[in-house]
């Protein structure tokens, strides 16, 4: 196991499912307090990690919003970006692809120029320091209106050639993808490639929504499609990648223990899953931890973490020149 770790954290790896506000780690959720003047409700960075227990997806979702009070001006989306890119370059993570959600700042009167230019000028910067290529996912929040959505489309339009796709996140239940049907229609002609949270907490039904209405081109968890058979046929049939995320189904209690989480039974299946951290500052672990957790409870092989890795690579964004020369990195490594 020591072997595998240690494998793991050498590995040339992807991540394709990162919300940046997410990676807000206490410590820097206090130092942007302290620098903008910010209340938040907590004494110190013990009390921050205590708070951090979770029975579902919205006792999350309410602490996550509150975190993100601390973000004002352009540097500190900088600044979050930045150190987010800082830790997984320490990861081995060569390539990520990064999702921020605009509405969580601009309802709170922060311009949509600000969130941007901050996280795309960190983006910059990583690749200039770290070699570390990057894209960027806009998502929509979806317990917000469609008419909502539509104008944080429109505001993305202005920078279209820095945003590669759009997502939909939030709280899923009750808000199903067929609310943004027409949002994702216009997106899609607009160029912009689409992916969803989809199977998180809601029913394999808004997998099928995800598919038919928003014509995803990857799937956000998709956990609970393992409950529909011919869904499964078909995520395999279609190669339609899956970014799981298993420290947060286990701290969102979606996986009562890691020994159950789906994911070795999801590469037996011929699905093609990856390994992503989701929120890593919130839920114990960067892309490594992730890695390591499952391949110790589920006793996962180098061929199988592999796999996975590829998978990462393979279901990316990029152009097939630099998905190739990426596997070959990672094919180099495990050789
Ligand atoms: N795991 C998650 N599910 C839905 N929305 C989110 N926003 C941030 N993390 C999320
Ligand atoms: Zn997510």
């Amino acid at each position: 196991m020591a072997d595998l770790n240690s494998f793991i954290e050498n590995m040339p790896k992807a991540e394709l499912h990162l919300h940046i506000e997410g990676s807000l780690e206490p410590e820097l959720m206090f130092a942007l307090a302290r620098r903008n003047g910010v209340d938040i409700p907590f004494k110190s960075i013990e009390e921050v990690r205590d708070a951090y227990q979770f029975s579902n997806l919205q006792d999350f979702l309410d602490i996550y919003y509150q975190g993100m009070s601390v973000l004002i001006t352009e540097q500190d989306f900088y600044d979050l970006t930045f150190a987010y890119l800082t830790k997984v370059h320490e990861q081995n993570v060569i390539h990520t692809e990064i999702f921020f959600d605009p509405q969580g700042h601009t309802d709170r009167g922060i311009p949509f120029a600000d969130v941007i230019n901050g996280i795309t000028r960190a983006l910059e910067d990583g690749r200039k320091k770290y070699g570390i290529t990057t894209r960027l996912i806009m998502c929509f929040l979806r317990h917000l209106t469609e008419e909502a959505a539509f104008s944080t489309l429109d505001q993305a339009l202005s920078y279209r050639d820095r945003i590669v796709g759009v997502g939909l996140d939030s709280s899923e239940l009750g808000h199903p993808p067929a609310k943004f049907a027409r949002v994702f229609d216009k997106a899609k002609s607009a160029g912009f490639l689409a992916v969803a949270h989809a199977g998180e907490e809601g029913p394999p039904e808004y997998v099928y929504e995800s598919l038919d209405l928003l014509k995803i081109d990857r799937l956000d968890h998709g956990n609970r499609s393992l409950e529909d058979a011919d869904l499964v046929n078909r995520l395999v049939k279609e190669q339609m990648a899956l970014t799981v995320c298993p420290l947060s189904n286990f701290k969102l209690a979606g996986v009562k223990d890691m020994r159950d989480h789906p994911i070795r039974k999801m590469l037996e299946l011929g699905l093609k899953a990856t390994v992503n951290s989701d929120d890593p500052a919130y839920f114990g672990g960067y892309v490594n931890e992730n890695y390591k957790a499952i391949t110790e409870s589920l006793d996962l092989t180098k061929a199988q973490i592999m796999t996975l890795a590829r998978n990462g690579f393979e279901a990316s964004f990029c152009s097939p020149a630099e998905k190739q020369a990426m596997i070959a990195r990672l094919d180099a490594y495990g050789a």
